[in-house]
């Protein structure tokens, strides 16, 4: 007799997810209000690449270090809930085993190394994994030639430029072949070329290596093709949006901008250039004149010409290792040119008295932590008014002003080093701001920071412009620099290769593609450029 078939078929066992993590709660302590991350539940698949966003300080590269197992014991934090890899609860695993699988590139990509040079570096990393000598050269050299770092193979790690070091912490990742490779914010550092390259060489390997990829990211615009799904956190640590791409950002659009998250710029309505007719500066700030400077016996600097005027917003642009950081540590007097003169103010700037100087020059580092100095987030934003003999009562008013504006209150005793990427980066620049400071030289200001706290930081660096202040960005935002700066300074291998303003800037070509830079969203958008990515509404 025919043994008489189910009813139902019985559903094919779905793989677990690559990760999944289930009511996940964490906080650095225990606290009796509710936890940093809370109560969050999201799958990651494999072959997937996922978007996290959220506002700065929502704790996005926190929960990234939970994924494996980093957190909480490297920090002793408190946790609840559970991380699974493939089904499996990472609480099991050996240490070092995920570590391998889940490969992440920090948002601080110093704080990854630990030898002196990149050759050393990934020969360090093949050591751990076991990769036999004989083949070590040969991986090595194929890893340099697809992050471009083949001329820096032997160079010191802490004497490259910011945008070579993110380019040896992937090195160093990819080289684990990682089954789902995090990335914090990599491509901050980049000049406009080496990060459109660099998305394009992640999302290559990650086709080719069927690797899960969870990126995030303030920066969305050249990352959206590549995004298959959308995780956005709130600033109470809750998952508000988890869904495919185009779902989310059409569907959560509101709540996303109430958050201050950056929206793609092809749902945005405010990519338009600001102000109008560029202003005439007379008056001059700081003249540089025949200046060239050297590392060792490399030139990195070769006759440099340039004034910059009271009140004008200027921008240094130029691929990364260009010379941008080197020409701003020039300008604040941290470096002594070995040929040329710069003059401050009528006086040449080696004749400044250090004290004087700082009253009249603020500096903004390329790493907000080289700029740290006490314990208290607090401390660091009185620091100078005390200098100054600021009387308490103003000196605290003052602070909690700054705190407001810089998105930092409930901050205000924390230490500046345990400070997200971004508070970090607004704390670095508010302490600057303690006075109106004739020449403010900031590196890199707007890097990892949400639409809120980008749009603030901007409108106080106008005001200050208002009032006279001379503005100078060196960054690798060229809608930051085509929305507001008046003139533009673009290095190229040492080089001054053009100084104008934007609109003239955008008009050549060929030297755009030379210094590695590109053009705004704007120009591409008009221009009809094939990169603009159009979001299905
Ligand atoms: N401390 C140092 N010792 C030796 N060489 C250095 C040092 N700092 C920077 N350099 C080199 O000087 C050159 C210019 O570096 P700089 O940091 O000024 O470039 P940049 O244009 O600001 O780059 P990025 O956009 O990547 O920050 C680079 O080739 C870099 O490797
Ligand atoms: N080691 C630490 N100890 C204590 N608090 C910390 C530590 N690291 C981060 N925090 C706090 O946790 C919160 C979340 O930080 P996290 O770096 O995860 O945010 P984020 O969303 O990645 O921010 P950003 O976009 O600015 O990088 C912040 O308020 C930060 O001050």
């Amino acid at each position: 007799m025919k043994k008489r078939l189910p009813n139902q078929i019985p559903a094919v066992q779905k793989q677990p997810a690559l990760i999944r993590t289930e009511n996940l709660s964490f906080d650095y302590e225990k606290k009796q209000s509710e936890p940093l991350i809370n109560d969050v539940s999201f799958s990651l698949e494999e072959g997937e690449v996922t978007l996290l966003t959220g506002a700065s300080g929502s704790g996005k590269s926190t929960i990234s270090l939970c994924l494996n197992g980093l957190y909480p014991e490297a920090v002793e934090g408190y946790a609840e809930g559970t991380v699974y890899y493939r089904g499996e609860d990472i609480s099991r695993f050996e240490k070092g085993v995920l570590n391998q699988k889940i490969g992440i590139v920090f948002q601080d990509p110093e704080s990854q190394f630990c030898m002196v040079t990149v050759e050393n570096e990934l020969a360090f990393t093949m050591e751990n994994l076991k990769v036999p000598r004989k083949v070590m050269a040969e991986r090595m050299d194929a890893v340099l030639e697809v992050t471009g770092l083949t001329e820096v193979k032997y160079r010191a790690i802490h004497e490259l430029s910011g945008g070579q070091k993110q380019k040896v912490a992937l090195a160093s990742v990819l080289l684990m072949e990682p089954e789902l490779l995090i990335l914090d914010e990599p491509t901050a550092n980049l000049d406009p070329v080496s990060s459109l390259e660099f998305i394009q060489l992640v999302t290559k390997l990650q086709q080719e290596r069927k690797m899960a990829v969870l990126v995030i990211e303030h920066q969305l615009d050249d990352w959206m093709p590549y995004i298959h799904r959308v995780l956005a956190l709130n600033k109470h640590g809750k998952l508000i949006a988890d869904g495919p791409r185009d779902n989310v950002f059409t569907e959560y659009k509101e709540t996303l901008t109430e958050e201050g998250i950056h929206l793609p710029k092809a749902i945005q309505k405010n990519t338009q250039k600001l102000g109008g007719q560029t202003p005439q500066f007379l008056e001059p700030a700081l003249s540089i004149s025949n200046l060239s400077f050297k590392r060792k016996d490399r030139t990195i600097l070769e006759d440099l010409t340039m004034t910059l005027h009271k009140g004008e917003f200027v921008a240094v642009a130029g691929e990364n290792g260009a010379g941008k950081s080197t020409l701003l540590q020039l300008m604040a007097g941290i470096l002594s040119p070995h040929k040329g003169t710069i003059t401050f103010q009528d006086a040449p700037l080696k004749k400044w008295r250090e004290e004087e100087l700082r009253k009249h020059m603020g500096f903004v580092f390329q790493n907000p932590e080289h700029q740290f100095i006490t314990d208290t987030v607090y401390d660091e934003l009185s620091f100078g008014m005390k200098l100054n003999g600021t009387p308490e009562e103003e000196m605290k008013e003052k602070v909690t002003e700054l705190l407001g504006h810089f998105q930092l209150e409930g901050h205000r005793w924390n230490n500046p080093f345990s400070l997200s990427g971004g508070q970090k980066r607004r704390l670095s620049v508010a302490t600057m701001l303690d006075e109106t400071p004739d020449v403010l030289l900031f590196d890199e200001p707007t890097f990892g920071q949400d639409a809120k706290t980008t749009d603030e930081l901007m409108s106080i660096v106008l005001d200050l412009k208002a009032k006279g202040t001379t503005i100078v960005f060196v960054t690798h935002d060229m809608d930051l620099i085509d929305q507001y700066c008046e003139t533009v300074f673009v290095l190229d291998k040492g080089n001054l290769a053009f100084s104008g303003t934007p609109e003239q800037l955008w008009d050549k070509e060929s030297l755009l593609k030379q210094a590695r830079l590109r053009l705004p969203y704007r120009v591409r958008q008009l221009k009809e450029e094939g990169d603009v990515y159009d979001l299905v509404r």
